[in-house]
């Protein structure tokens, strides 16, 4: 898993191989381990050059290797035993050096890097901390400060930045193995002192006590609640204060804290996942390995508002020529300025866009090989809007709606080629959120669902391949949330407490401070739509009942009040003024739910803040398993990868489905019928088929929950 080869002019040459990112498992670090020593022996050889296969260096350790007991050389002596040499080392960088890959490295000597390759220290995205002395050595490299933000951030650093950071010595466009192994052979026999990154001091702020507590501070906010960037933060620190092997020791202490956590299990879930996702399937047997996607030059993007805007710019910086479509010239003009001015605010440092052009002629459409409709939420306005692609665009053009939850099917059947509709739901800002529900229809093609999904990649999401139902997988399974949410509010509890509980679960912001944010409007035009509220509610029904079953009015009665969010200053919760952004706990709203609970004839009571929780998620969490038996998700990853992407699901808990696992089936299942006896009138809390029969399968970890959904799915 390391090759060693001895190239003229003394150079001993090491390849890590295991393809396709050289991750550093038991066997590539016994082969590194054992060509290096060979390396040390050989008399012949002045220098090493450590290299990669396949493109790249190194992505890191092996993360497959986690979940099982860890054996082989262990990272830490290996990368000490290549700084502690005599021997140049000379890491050569091509593709990637992250993580475990980039501590490799750092325990080299010098680093070469190609222009086009990416360093970084990512192990916080997984739960952890670079933990092979990155902590250490990275900051006794660049300082303290730059350290801190990559390892807390775990972002990707380009070349040019590693350059300019001075985590790499070099940088080439050519060929990067030539140069590393020419400048091995010119550093031959030179003293390595310094070049030995433990032995040095690292640059720290001048009041490093306050730098670090402001450190702690801003993660804790960032992260709520997710162990390992404090950890990061702490080990970072001790790179400042302490000698380097007590450092390396406080990082081992850290890591250790982390390594088995729940935490790290669930992000290292959200990585596999996120790449699960990308392998989709669909019932009627189209495949991500078989079909094959169509090559999108041209697009054009109907419907120029709040989400029009950010499709477009999205498939503008995928290099995607747009035709930019709205129906008179005032909302055209609106959409240009927009389109415009996200453009510019995101120009800098960004690759060029594809041309652009804007008009009101759906004539304008007889070139575009995929067209994104983004009009309003209304079947009989995209109905028309499908008709008029249909007999517009060419017959291959692939017709997509960005609708949040209407019919796909049904769009489809206004077009010549309903086997080319396909739902693309972006999440808005669209040019800012990763997700992208990809959804097919019971006719969509293969190539239909494949260039949709190849789209997404392009446009740098995390694209889901989903079935058709109303609200597809993720609005469909948050009305049950919502609902339980209002519910709260009827029975005693206040918005800001219901937030409070969630936010502290982990979302960046609890149901009610998103709901005025993005408005009370929209919901409140779906659930007339529907004839929930509105003229369309039969007279002398109750206020609290529709369809046989509980529901709440609230949000419709602040909508009635003028109190739509943000937008008009006051909503569940106070604001400074239209606009404003900081939410207020509202005296108005409280005794407005007080008005309204004396009406009802309704005993305020204490709900403590574990009920709030578990109302609302495992209201959620039962519709998932639902989703799951109707085949809309193929499995529960590709739910929580909707709500980790989509939905601000705290990454940290994986996903309402892989936290439901780590919660126990069994307690869900068992509070969810609690709930249920009690609320009777609330058929979501009524638990699925599915978790029943998960349950008496002896509650089988997740990675196994396939084959029960088959079998479920083959007896209903
Ligand atoms: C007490 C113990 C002490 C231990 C000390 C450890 C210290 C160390 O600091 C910890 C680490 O390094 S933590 C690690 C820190 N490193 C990271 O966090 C980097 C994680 N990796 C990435 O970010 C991306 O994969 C790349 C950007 C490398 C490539 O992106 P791309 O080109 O879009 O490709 P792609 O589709 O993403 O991946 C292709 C295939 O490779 C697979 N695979 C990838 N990396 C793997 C790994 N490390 N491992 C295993 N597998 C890995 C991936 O699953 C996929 O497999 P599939 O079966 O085909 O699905
Ligand atoms: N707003 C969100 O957060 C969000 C998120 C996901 C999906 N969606 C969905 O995206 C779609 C658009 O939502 P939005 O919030 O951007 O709506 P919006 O009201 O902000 O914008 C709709 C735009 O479509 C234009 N339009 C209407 N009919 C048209 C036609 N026939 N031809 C060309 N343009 C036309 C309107 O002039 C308007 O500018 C809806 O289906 C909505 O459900 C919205």
């Amino acid at each position: 898993m390391a090759r060693y080869v001895r190239i003229p002019g003394s150079i001993a040459l090491i390849t890590l191989a295991n393809p396709p990112v050289n991750a550093l498992s038991a066997a590539v670090r016994r082969g590194i381990t054992e060509t290096l020593s060979r390396a040390i022996a050989d008399p012949e050889v002045k220098a090493v050059v450590l290299c990669g296969e396949n493109g790249n260096f190194c992505g890191g350790a092996d993360i497959k290797e986690f979940a099982g007991p860890m054996s082989g050389p262990g990272l830490v002596p290996m990368i000490d035993a290549i700084e502690a040499g005599e021997k140049p080392v000379v890491a050569a960088i091509e593709g990637v050096a992250l993580g475990g890959g980039l501590e490799l490295a750092l325990g080299c000597h010098y680093r070469i890097a190609h222009c086009k390759a990416r360093v970084g220290l990512p192990e916080v995205t997984l739960g952890l901390l670079p933990a092979a002395g990155g902590t250490q050595r990275l900051p006794r490299l660049i300082g303290l400060s730059a350290a801190l933000d990559l390892i807390t951030t775990g972002r990707h650093v380009s070349a040019q930045e590693a350059l300019q950071l001075g985590i790499v010595d070099r940088l080439t466009e050519g060929d990067t193995l030539g140069v590393a192994v020419e400048f091995a052979q010119s550093i031959a026999g030179q003293p390595l002192g310094s070049r030995r990154l433990s032995t040095r001091t690292p640059a720290c702020p001048a009041d490093l006590d306050s730098f670090l507590q402001g450190a702690l501070v801003q993660v804790r906010r960032r992260a709520r609640g997710a162990m390992a960037p404090e950890a990061c933060v702490r080990a970072v620190g001790a790179a400042a204060t302490l000698p380097y092997s007590q450092g390396m020791q406080r990082e081992q202490e850290l890591m250790a804290s982390l390594f088995r956590s729940a935490q790290a299990r669930a992000l290292q879930y959200c990585f596999f996942s996120q790449r699960l996702v990308g392998r989709w399937s669909t019932p009627s047997g189209a495949r991500w390995d078989s079909a094959e996607p169509r090559p999108i030059r041209r697009a054009a993007v109907i419907g120029l508002g709040t989400m029009g805007r950010g499709i477009a710019v999205s498939l503008l910086q995928a290099g995607i020529a747009v035709v930019a479509v709205e129906t008179d010239e005032q909302q055209l003009e609106a959409g240009r300025r927009a389109v415009t001015a996200l453009l510019e605010r995101r120009a800098q440092g960004r690759g060029s866009e594809g041309p652009l052009r804007f008009t009101t002629d759906l004539q304008q459409l007889r070139q575009v090989e995929l067209v994104i409709e983004a009009v309003f939420e209304d079947l009989a306005v995209k109905k028309q809007v499908f008709r008029q692609l249909s007999a517009v665009c060419p017959a291959d053009t692939l017709l997509c709606t960005n609708t949040s939850g209407l019919d796909v099917e049904q769009l489809a059947a206004c077009t010549r080629s309903p086997e080319l509709v396909v739902g693309t739901h972006f999440f808005g800002p669209a040019h800012v959120m990763k997700l992208l529900e990809v959804v097919y229809g019971p006719r969509s093609s293969p190539v239909a669902v494949a260039t949709a999904m190849h789209l997404g990649k392009r446009l740098g999401k995390v694209s889901v391949a989903v079935g058709n139902c109303p609200g597809f997988v993720g609005n469909r399974m948050l009305k049950p949330y919502l609902e339980q949410a209002h519910f709260l509010l009827e029975e005693g509890a206040a918005p800001e407490q219901v937030d409070q509980a969630l936010e502290e679960f982990g979302f960046a912001m609890g149901v009610f401070r998103v709901a005025d944010l993005s408005g009370l409007d929209v919901g409140w035009r779906v659930r007339k739509e529907a004839g929930l509220t509105g003229p369309g509610v039969a007279p002398g029904e109750s206020p609290r009942r529709r369809q046989g079953r509980r529901y709440s009015p609230l949000p419709d009665l602040l909508c009635e009040q003028g109190r739509l969010g943000q937008k008009t200053g006051r909503g569940w919760y106070l604001y400074e003024g239209p606009g404003a952004r900081e939410a207020r706990p509202d005296p108005w709203t409280h005794s407005f739910l007080q008005q309204y609970r004396q009406q009802h004839g309704l005993q305020p009571r204490a709900v403590p803040q574990q009920e709030v929780l578990e109302r609302c998620l495992y209201a959620l969490i039962n519709e998932g398993f639902r989703v799951l038996e109707d085949g809309i998700a193929t499995g529960p990853e590709d739910i929580d990868i909707i709500y980790v992407f989509g939905y601000g699901w705290p990454r940290h808990r994986g996903g309402p489905m892989f936290h439901a696992g780590a919660v126990g089936l069994a307690t869900v299942l068992d509070r969810l019928e609690h709930y249920h006896h009690a609320h009777p009138d609330i058929p979501n809390l009524q638990p699925s088929a599915l978790l029943r029969r998960l349950v008496a399968s002896g509650n089988p970890p997740i990675q196994k929950w396939r084959e029960v959904i088959r079998r479920v799915r083959s007896q209903l």
